[in-house]
């Protein structure tokens, strides 16, 4: 069994057997359809690491979109973008203004210049320089959270920062999400920021460590219960391997079709999953 399936398994168990469900509470989020109360069974924290010099963290229970999936991360941490005219797929449409703009969320964070004692940069590239200049320092992050902006913002972010760090020549990251849809987005958020730490260890000259995913409210939406607890009963099998071309050295050329899953052996998918907006 791949690991990342017995994480997500776990995961979901722990939510479905011991989770809160929020029905008596006033929620945000709606089902599209009818307008009705989008509720959840929750757990708040959780933590689960994934061992990227192991395997990658592809569920085989049903097989993640893997090339909207990169779509979305290059957008967000590459084309630095926050229109969906610039993204491949749908996913991001009910969140988005009539120009197509997401507001100041995501891509938009991440394309800010701050000063640094290095000069004028963003984020990304802070990080880049510090994995190559300053492999042990303990302040590689990134954060795009911002308070100023969250007016701005049409969905607050979800996965709002990074804590990267160095270990006997690997990469490490720390991925810190406030809110996790748990079947339409965990194992999407986790296979994102495993090809990124991918794509930053590459840039920077360094192997793949341990992605260790820090979850605040780790949630299943009521109309997914059934489809989870179906979910979970299948069989799995091993982990994918993830192929990367090996021309591309740098951060910016990386492209989707950069990155292959190969021995990809899977469950079918589950069709037509609604999305609670
Ligand atoms: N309720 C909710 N869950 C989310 O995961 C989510 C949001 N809202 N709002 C913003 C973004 C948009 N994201 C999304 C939205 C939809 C899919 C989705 O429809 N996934 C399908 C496959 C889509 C495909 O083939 O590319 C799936 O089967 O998981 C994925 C991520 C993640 N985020
Ligand atoms: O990358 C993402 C983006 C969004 N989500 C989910 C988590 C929640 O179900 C919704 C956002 O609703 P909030 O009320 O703002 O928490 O989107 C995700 O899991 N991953």
């Amino acid at each position: 069994m791949a690991r990342a399936d017995d994480l997500f398994i776990k995961t979901c168990k722990t939510i479905l057997e011991d989770g809160y469900m929020d029905t008596s509470a006033k929620v945000r989020p709606k089902w599209a359809d009818d307008g009705s109360s989008a509720y959840t069974k929750k757990v708040f924290g959780v933590v689960n690491r994934y061992d990227l010099s192991q395997e990658f963290p592809a569920l085989t229970l049903r097989p993640v979109p893997f090339k909207n999936c990169v779509d979305e991360l290059l957008w967000i941490w590459q084309r630095r973008s926050n229109n969906v005219h610039d993204l491949h797929s749908h996913i991001w449409d009910a969140w988005a203004d009539s120009d197509g703009s997401i507001g100041k969320a995501y891509g938009y964070q991440l394309a800010q210049k701050y000063e640094f004692p290095e000069g004028l940069m963003n984020q990304v590239d802070k990080v880049r320089y510090d994995l190559r200049h300053n492999p042990q320092s303990r302040r590689i992050m990134t954060n795009i959270y911002n308070f100023a902006d969250l007016h701005a913002m049409n969905l607050y972010p979800c996965a709002y920062s990074m804590t990267f760090n160095v270990v006997d020549h690997k990469l490490c990251g720390i991925l810190n999400q406030r809110s996790n849809d748990i079947l339409v987005a965990n194992n999407w958020n986790v296979v994102q920021y495993a090809v990124l730490l991918h794509m930053l260890a590459i840039d920077a000259g360094l192997e793949v460590g341990e992605l260790v995913h820090v979850i605040a409210d780790a949630h299943i939406y009521d109309r997914h219960i059934p489809l989870v607890e179906e979910l979970i009963k299948r069989p799995t099998f091993k982990a994918p391997k993830l192929e990367i071309d090996p021309a591309v050295k740098n951060f910016d050329d990386f492209s989707v079709d950069s990155f292959k899953l190969s021995d990809y052996e899977h469950n079918p998918q589950i069709k037509g999953i609604p999305v609670a907006v």
